[in-house]
């Protein structure tokens, strides 16, 4: 699988960006107001200090300085640089205020999204990758909105502001001092042009070496067997190189644009000094003017030398938002305008295709589960069996045919209806963070100290977790990483029991069991499947000797049907599996005990 979405998106150029980041600001119209203006009210502040600065020096030159105006001066200079570092810290909290907002509705969008768009999708990222934009590029937004908006602001303005005064002084002078830095800005520009692609180069290779950073930590076991020779070493090694290669190229660029642009700023103070010596010998220029420039050009200077790290960080935040918009501009599943509530709970699935690309994964499916039935698919892996199940949680919508319980197709129910209706329990069982009751309530967020108890005796799960510390509060570290497969499949059941919906998709996974937990298990599920219709993925055939009917399928088409019995007695394709995996039993009726589907009311 993929570390990231097969084709990344463009990025955006610089302006979109900006804009992209300014209509998050739009958001919180009152404080980003307050955050820009108090951004250029640090911006002014700080002009005003140089020129107190200015106004000092040409007070410092009389021939009779007025020390007590001085000291009136000296602190007003303090009172503005004070001033300004204030108004600069409001811009800033507020912008981060901001920030947190939108970092947070973000994810919360992007989550609820992937709620609703095809489990394709997700596929398709992988889960490494969505985490990355769920939790890295989300973080990473938080320079944009909380740093980068509200400082270009003020750092855009304030050279402006300056170059118009100048130029409003003397406009020779004030060439002069622009001439160098409009070269180093377009020598900047034409070196920045491409950072778009060093960006994108920079996310592709340390996404590529997370993932092979993670993939080697998490097969050091095997390696460690299988590799005597340091092989996966040196490739991690090659990945981390080329890591590396685009993080000096990235460097250099940066370096090279400041280095040109610096060279160029102090350049122009080269020019404007014998100009300025010039045009004082001709009388044309006041010394009040002389000093405003001297104090103004370089500090022009230093506003400017910021800008390519500006047009990276831009750059950056460009990639990063392209990342997070190509995600939420994903389709999601249609909704129903006017959302129908089937009465009765037959499920049919009536000519049913699905394709993965240009590959046929099911072909012309009809199956009917009827009320409180248990129907159970086998068949070889690959042969469709996991993507059946997902169609009636619709992870995705079939390609043709449909799907409908009590007549009413799955698209033309509201998503909260169909999975009041339709449960699972999950191959791979997944509990979060959190303590025992809290999984449990996941399903029904009001149960009782009772009911959870209850849901834990009928799963065959109250004996281990009386053993945990704390019991039912006991906390699940790493989503229960610290209970064995069995006991968290069991945990899963007891979920799937309060959340008590007519119809389950059970995906057994008892292969890797010990006897003794897959008993359990087997018991665990036979309790939950009362009542209730049942679409169960077998992977040990003697644990549904016992269901109502049996589907094989090959290659994504139903190729025989029946119960345990007539299949056996067929003497096709079930039999042979049956052969395989029970050698010796031909009637399999010493497995009747196994099957999780015996003892049903
Ligand atoms: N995410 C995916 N992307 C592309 N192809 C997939 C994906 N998931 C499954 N497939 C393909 O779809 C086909 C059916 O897969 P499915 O998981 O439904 O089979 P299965 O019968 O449940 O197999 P198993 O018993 O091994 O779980 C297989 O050929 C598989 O390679």
């Amino acid at each position: 699988m993929s570390a990231g979405p097969p084709d990344a998106p463009p990025a955006a150029g610089l302006s979109a960006t900006f804009l992209r980041l300014a209509g998050f600001l739009r958001t919180q119209p009152g404080a980003m107001t307050a955050s820009i203006a108090l951004g250029l009210l640090a911006a002014l502040l700080g002009l005003a200090w140089q020129f107190g600065v200015v106004w000092l020096i040409l007070e410092a030159m009389e021939p009779a300085p007025d020390a007590t105006r001085m000291g009136w001066i000296v602190a007003g200079i303090a009172g503005l640089v004070v001033a300004g570092r204030l108004a600069f810290l409001a811009s800033t909290a507020l912008s981060h205020k901001i920030a947190i907002d939108v970092q947070r509705d973000l994810r919360l969008a992007l989550a609820e999204h992937l709620a609703r768009v095809p489990m394709a999708v997700s596929e398709r990222y992988g889960a490494k990758a969505l985490r990355r934009l769920v939790l890295d590029d989300v973080e990473s937004v938080e320079d944009g909105i909380a740093h980068l908006v509200p400082e270009a602001t003020a750092n855009f303005t304030a050279p402006l502001i300056v170059l118009v005064v100048l130029f409003a002084l003397d406009w020779r002078m004030a060439l002069a001092a622009a001439l160098p830095i409009g070269l180093g800005l377009v020598a900047m520009r034409a070196m920045t042009r491409n950072s778009t692609d060093i960006t994108r180069a920079y996310y592709e290779r340390s996404a590529e070496l997370a993932a092979r950073a993670a993939e080697y930590a998490a097969g050091l076991p095997t390696l460690r067997l299988f590799d005597g020779e340091g092989r996966s070493l040196l490739r991690f090694r090659a990945v981390s190189e080329r890591y590396l290669a685009v993080i000096g190229d990235w460097v250099r660029r940066v370096l090279l644009a400041s280095a040109v642009l610096q060279v160029c700023v102090g350049s122009g103070l080269l020019l404007v000094l014998p100009l300025s010596l010039w045009l004082t010998a001709r009388d044309e220029l006041p010394v009040s003017h002389l000093v405003i420039f001297l104090v103004f050009v370089p500090s022009l200077g230093g506003l400017i030398t910021r800008l390519p790290n500006f047009a990276f960080r831009f750059a950056q935040q460009g990639e990063v938002l392209s990342r997070i918009d190509a995600l939420l501009a994903e389709p999601p599943l249609p909704r129903a305008d006017a959302p129908a509530r089937p009465v009765e709970r037959t499920v049919r699935f009536e000519g049913v295709g699905f394709r993965r690309g240009e590959r046929t994964v099911l072909d012309r499916i009809d199956l009917v589960l009827e009320p409180g039935t248990v129907t159970a698919l086998v068949g070889a892996s690959g042969a469709g069996k996991t993507t059946l199940a997902n169609l009636l949680m619709r992870f995705h919508d079939p390609h043709e045919g449909r799907i409908t319980i009590g007549g009413v197709d799955l698209r033309a129910m509201a998503p909260e209806t169909l999975y009041a209706l339709v449960g699972t329990v999950p191959q791979h069982p997944w509990l979060f963070t959190g303590t025992v009751a809290e999984n449990l309530r996941l399903a029904a967020p009001e149960a009782g100290p009772s009911a959870l108890a209850e849901a834990l005796a009928q799963a065959r799960a109250e004996t281990f977790v009386a053993g945990l510390p704390g019991g039912i509060d006991a906390p699940l570290d790493h989503g229960g990483a610290t209970l064995s497969g069995g006991e968290r499949q069991r945990l899963c059941v007891a979920r799937a029991l309060l959340h008590d919906t007519p119809i389950l998709v059970l995906d057994e996974a008892t292969a890797s069991a010990d006897p003794i937990n897959e008993r359990e298990i087997q018991r665990a599920l036979g309790a939950l499947a009362r009542g209730r219709t049942v679409l169960v993925i077998a992977h040990r055939l003697a644990s549904i000797v016992d269901a109502d009917r049996i589907v094989v399928l090959d290659g994504g088409r139903i190729v025989e049907s029946g119960d345990h019995g007539a299949l056996l007695a067929k003497g096709g394709r079930y039999a042979r599996y049956w052969a395989l995996q029970n050698p010796g039993t031909p009637s399999g009726s010493s497995a009747q005990e196994e099957s999780a589907y015996a003892a049903r009311a």
